[in-house]
């Protein structure tokens, strides 16, 4: 779309046909309910059975018209044959043809010290960090490029896309790469008219939340409380601001605001004057932040320390853990 015509004809959900993968709690779930108020028809994908069927109810308590199709599938995303197979499973009430628009919701963050972390846990950093949404974005484009569909491709990553810190070592390499494939995907797909966004929050209050915390060292939480956590409502809300503004990196809070108009490469920026303000902002504030965490980080030498100690980390090093392909 060309910068004279940003801003007109604003997505509208209604009568489309959203897939939502992650789609059954979380981000997913709250994207899914909106799409659902707004008249679209709405497909989502995760795991677990129970929370599908859960998911559906909610779903269904959003519904405007009769005429709108909800359904669940259970697939596991992270391989090319389950997001071909549930694709296929997802479309088949569309009369096979590839949904308006996918939101790639899918994802597992599991946050440890590297040194703590065994080559199965980095190899599934990268499994449910970007395979889960490189296999679908992958699949549907094909397809997409086969039917002469036009549609939208939203990539969800991380403020941990932008920068990044200690505990994130098999996650924020993975929101990276998400980045990278997004912004390639924007590039490359402009040859069919297919638009791509990747949006990337912050801290989200979700079950995804709530079970990284099993696993996240004390210094990353410590870190992190300078981040003021959305719910996923909010988030969800942000998404879809940035989807009608046509932004291709979307953010729903300021610091990733800072952090998108500083490390923003060759994606298109929001507003020229705004990004600049952004950017001269984080050129002081990041350096100084950045500083402030590596002092909190040295100073912690001494208590973990004790935690290898403790936990008995380095015994078990180079022991590559269970099951590595
Ligand atoms: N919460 C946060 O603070 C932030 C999260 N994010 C990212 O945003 C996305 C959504 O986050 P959030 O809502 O917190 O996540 P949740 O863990 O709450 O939900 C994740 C969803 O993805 C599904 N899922 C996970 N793995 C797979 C898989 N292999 N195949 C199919 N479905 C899968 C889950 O269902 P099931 O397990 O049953 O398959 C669930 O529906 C994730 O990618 C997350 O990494 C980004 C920034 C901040
Ligand atoms: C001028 C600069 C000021 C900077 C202040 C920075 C404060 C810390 C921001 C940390 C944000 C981390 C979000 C991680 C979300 C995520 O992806 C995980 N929860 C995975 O689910």
């Amino acid at each position: 779309m060309p910068f004279w015509s940003w801003g007109k004809n604003k997505w509208n959900p209604d009568g489309k046909h959203c897939y939502v993968t992650g789609g059954s709690v979380g981000l997913g779930l709250a994207l899914a309910t909106i799409l659902a108020s707004r008249g679209a028809h709405v497909s989502i994908v995760a795991r677990g059975k129970q929370r599908l069927a859960d998911a559906i109810e909610v779903i269904e308590s959003h519904r405007q018209r009769p005429d709108q199709i909800f359904r669940s599938f259970s697939f596991d995303l992270c391989s090319a044959e389950g997001a071909e197979a549930a694709l296929d499973a997802v479309v088949a009430d569309h009369e096979g043809l590839t949904p308006d628009a996918i939101f790639l919701c899918a994802g597992v963050a599991t946050p440890r010290f590297f040194v703590e972390s065994t080559a199965k846990d980095l190899i599934d950093g990268m499994n449910l960090g970007y395979w889960t949404e490189a296999w679908t974005s992958w699949a549907v484009t094909r397809r997409m490029v086969q039917q002469g569909r036009q549609g939208k491709i939203v990539f969800i990553a991380s403020t941990l896309c932008y920068m990044t810190f200690v505990g994130w070592s098999s996650y924020s390499p993975a929101r990276h790469a998400v980045r990278g494939l997004a912004d390639t995907l924007r590039s490359e797909l402009q040859l069919y008219n297919i638009d791509v966004h990747l949006f990337s929050p912050n801290t989200m209050l979700t079950p995804g939340y709530d079970e990284e915390q099993k696993t996240k060292p004390k210094i990353t939480l410590k870190i992190e409380e300078g981040d003021t956590p959305l719910t996923a409502e909010q988030a969800a809300i942000g998404l879809i601001k940035g989807i009608e503004a046509n932004h291709a990196h979307i953010s729903a809070d300021f610091i990733t605001e800072l952090f998108r108009a500083s490390t923003r490469g060759s994606a298109p920026g929001h507003n020229f004057v705004y990004d600049w303000a952004l950017d001269m902002m984080a050129m002081i504030g990041a350096p100084i932040w950045r500083s402030s965490v590596d002092t909190l980080i040295r100073a912690h030498r001494a208590e973990h320390a004790e935690y290898l100690q403790t936990n008995g980390v380095l015994s078990t090093h180079g022991d590559p853990g269970p099951t590595v392909k």
